[in-house]
């Protein structure tokens, strides 16, 4: 057991899942995975094991935002073993041609958070994909002839910014979607030498202003799933 995960040493696959939404990781196990136990319920950022295809995988709960997520992947690194970490996340759109339920695999994350401002002393780290997990996802978003847009996103440390138009300046340098974990992520499996990818599913547009429900959010997003699955 760790600080915040309640499983017991072996009970979390090499891969894990990584919904922000604990709701959703409950929604892609009972939809996706056989033989599923739960392992957490601290804090109710549940977390569950199960199989897909006969291979084991994992399914967390990260809560929203970079801090709370280095909480759980730093956890499940350092203390579960765990070597791919797959967020399946939702985000806004920056861009015109990146439409509500469009998937967007993150080559890389920049952010608004000072966690790497601080650890390089000023300096601007570059948080990028792993080329393995994001080849696997491509390979299986083809064989799916699911269609993928592929790019920087934006980690924010705000859901809600004092001024919206401050979208558009990432927008012109060609920043796809906006979201709250990635760059974070991307940075602890660099930092412990194991996988990361982020797998997004456009929930809502700052550039039209449509939006999915909360209901929708939680539950219907099934492609993103099939591409992280689909890496095992
Ligand atoms: O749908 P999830 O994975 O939580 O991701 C997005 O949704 C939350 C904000 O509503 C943030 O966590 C953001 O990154
Ligand atoms: O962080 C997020 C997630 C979805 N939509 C947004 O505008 N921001």
């Amino acid at each position: 057991m760790s600080i915040h995960i309640g499983a017991k040493k072996g009970e979390i696959a090499e891969t894990v899942l990584l919904p922000g939404d604990p709701l959703r990781a409950k929604w892609i196990a009972d939809t996706f995975l056989d033989n599923v136990f739960c392992y957490n319920e601290v804090r109710g950022m549940l977390g569950y094991t199960g199989t897909y295809q006969g291979k084991r995988v994992s399914v967390q709960g990260t809560g929203m935002g970079i801090p709370s997520a280095l909480i759980y992947a730093n956890e499940l690194i350092t203390q579960f073993g765990v070597q791919n970490l797959i967020r399946v996340g939702s985000a806004g759109s920056y861009q015109e041609d990146v439409k509500i339920r469009d998937i967007v695999l993150a080559m890389a994350g920049s952010t608004t958070s000072g966690i790497n401002m601080q650890r390089f002393h000023g300096a601007s780290y570059a948080p990028t994909a792993s080329f393995g997990l994001f080849k696997s996802a491509m390979k299986e978003a083809d064989k799916r002839n699911i269609s993928i847009k592929a790019g920087n996103v934006l980690s924010s440390d705000e859901f809600y910014t004092d001024n919206f138009n401050d979208y558009k300046h990432w927008a012109e340098f060609g920043v796809l979607c906006v979201e709250m974990e990635t760059a974070g992520i991307y940075t602890a499996a660099a930092k412990h030498n194991v996988n990361a990818l982020s797998i997004l599913t456009i929930s809502d547009s700052l550039v039209t202003g449509e939006k999915t429900t909360a209901a929708e959010r939680e539950s219907t997003f099934t492609d993103m799933v099939y591409l992280a699955l689909g890496t095992l």
